[in-house]
């Protein structure tokens, strides 16, 4: 999710069977954990006899204290004069105001370490960045998306953003496997049918159907649920989290034929590296698809990558999994596929209105358990079962290990910036005006 979603290249018509595929796992992408380059990247040096009167360059601190990486911090603290508004201060009138009368003087960074505090003060449209002080050279936050903030617009600025995509590549990653795995084997159908009812008994006080969900999901959801292996994963975004993906499903332990989308076309030593076949349309690539996965940024308009329109061209019966932004989805298009069996299961980590799930996809995921307690209906139509669609509240990269390295990855970006070097995961470069 880290790349932009640039111009797209023609590519060459895709033939999925012969692609060469590599007979051992893809190999891993980097990790966050400090690695080699992030840990060497120097400090600024200590000031000179004749500066050491000067302030150490101010760094904005957005949301809660750090919380993993001390010794990082310690650095980063000596380094920068680390200057955190308080809650009240983050509220967007507030924050405004504070901005306004550079109440933080002339700060050059903007760090945000976590996901869940320091958004308080709402998107970083024009109306925010238009208040930055003109020192400011770096914004490095949590999260790998990055659709709360005006990229272009900082980068028109001259404020480079980095974003932590590579820390949250792998928890994604994980998380996709079990919605993957979800589409094929009905997950929430098999957990609905076993506990629904009890919640239900405990609350309308009826055992109606305790007992006969569970017969019923055990007995039928046999005939719908499938084995991934040798089956098409069409990922949507080929970055650090579609190509972790490929190396899980498309190893041997798994063995489903890997077929990627994305508007620049990786190079053919990753392709072959982890046996996946480009596609050069959206379109192409979900007629293809026995299950397709949205994992690329949100469009930098807001608007859905997947339409009515594009659902038109999905392989009948296929299966669509979402760990990328709510905002790609015209859900109530994608409800109607799933109603009328264009696509068999789904399963959603986010949502287009968060934290407000869609209604027509909650009576999906666990609603009338009881419709096929008969057999005679069931076998009319094998789409029609409760626990089609697993629905789960932006969960995929919410790990400890995900924020540790949001946490180190930010400081490591601030720090190589102010010290004159690259940033390490900047996303909105080519907005920069050159200097030169
Ligand atoms: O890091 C992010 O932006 C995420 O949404 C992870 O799921």
């Amino acid at each position: 999710m880290a790349e932009p979603f640039n111009t797209p290249i023609p590519g060459s018509t895709p033939v999925l069977a012969s692609t060469p595929r590599s007979s051992s796992p893809a190999p891993l992408l980097p990790s966050l954990t400090p690695t080699a380059s992030m840990s060497t990247i120097p400090l600024r040096p200590p000031p000179q006899k004749d500066q050491s009167e000067r302030r150490r360059p101010i760094v904005l601190h957005i949301g809660d204290p750090i919380k993993y990486n001390p010794a990082t911090y310690t650095e980063f603290s000596q380094a920068f004069e680390v200057i955190r508004p308080s809650t009240a201060e983050r509220d967007r009138g507030e924050f405004k105001k504070a901005l306004q009368e550079r109440r933080w003087g002339d700060f050059s960074a903007i760090f945000r370490p976590f996901w869940g505090t320091g958004g308080e003060m709402g998107r970083w449209d024009a109306e925010l960045i238009s208040l930055l002080p003109s020192s400011v050279e770096v914004f490095a936050s949590a999260g790998a998306g990055f659709d709360w903030a005006d990229t272009k617009l900082l980068g028109e600025r001259g404020i480079i953003y980095c974003n932590s995509g590579l820390a949250a590549a792998e928890a994604v990653a994980d998380f996709a496997v079990a919605m993957v795995i979800s589409t094929f084997r009905h997950l929430p159908w098999c957990m609905g049918a076993a506990t629904l009812p009890y919640f239900l008994k405990a609350s309308s006080g009826s055992d109606a159907t305790t007992g006969k969900t569970f017969q019923a999901c055990h007995s039928l959801a046999t005939a719908v649920s499938h084995n991934p292996r040798n089956h098409v994963l069409g990922l949507i975004g080929f970055g650090n989290i579609g190509q972790q993906i490929a190396a899980r499903f498309g190893n041997p332990s798994f063995g489903m034929r890997i077929a990627y989308y994305d508007v620049v076309r990786k190079p053919a030593s990753l392709e072959s590296s982890l046996g996946a076949t480009y596609y050069p349309s959206l379109e192409l690539l979900l007629a293809a698809s026995d299950c397709a996965v949205l994992c690329t940024p949100a469009s930098p308009d807001g608007k859905p990558l997947i339409t009515s329109d594009a659902l038109k061209h999905v392989k009948k019966g296929s299966r669509f999994v979402n760990v990328a932004r709510g905002s790609l989805v015209d859900e109530e298009a994608l409800a109607d596929a799933l109603e009328d069996g264009r696509i068999s299961a789904a399963a959603l980590d986010v949502h287009a209105e968060e934290p407000k799930v869609n209604s027509r996809l909650v009576k999906m995921a666990f609603g009338e358990q009881d419709v096929v307690t008969d057999h005679t209906q069931h076998a009319k139509s094998n789409f029609n079962h409760p626990g089609r669609v697993m629905l789960t509240c932006h969960n995929a990269g919410g790990t400890v290990e995900t924020h540790i390295g949001f946490e180190e990855l930010s400081m490591r970006n601030i720090m190589a910036v102010s010290g004159g070097k690259e940033a390490i995961t900047p996303v909105n470069l080519h907005y920069l005006k050159k200097t030169e």
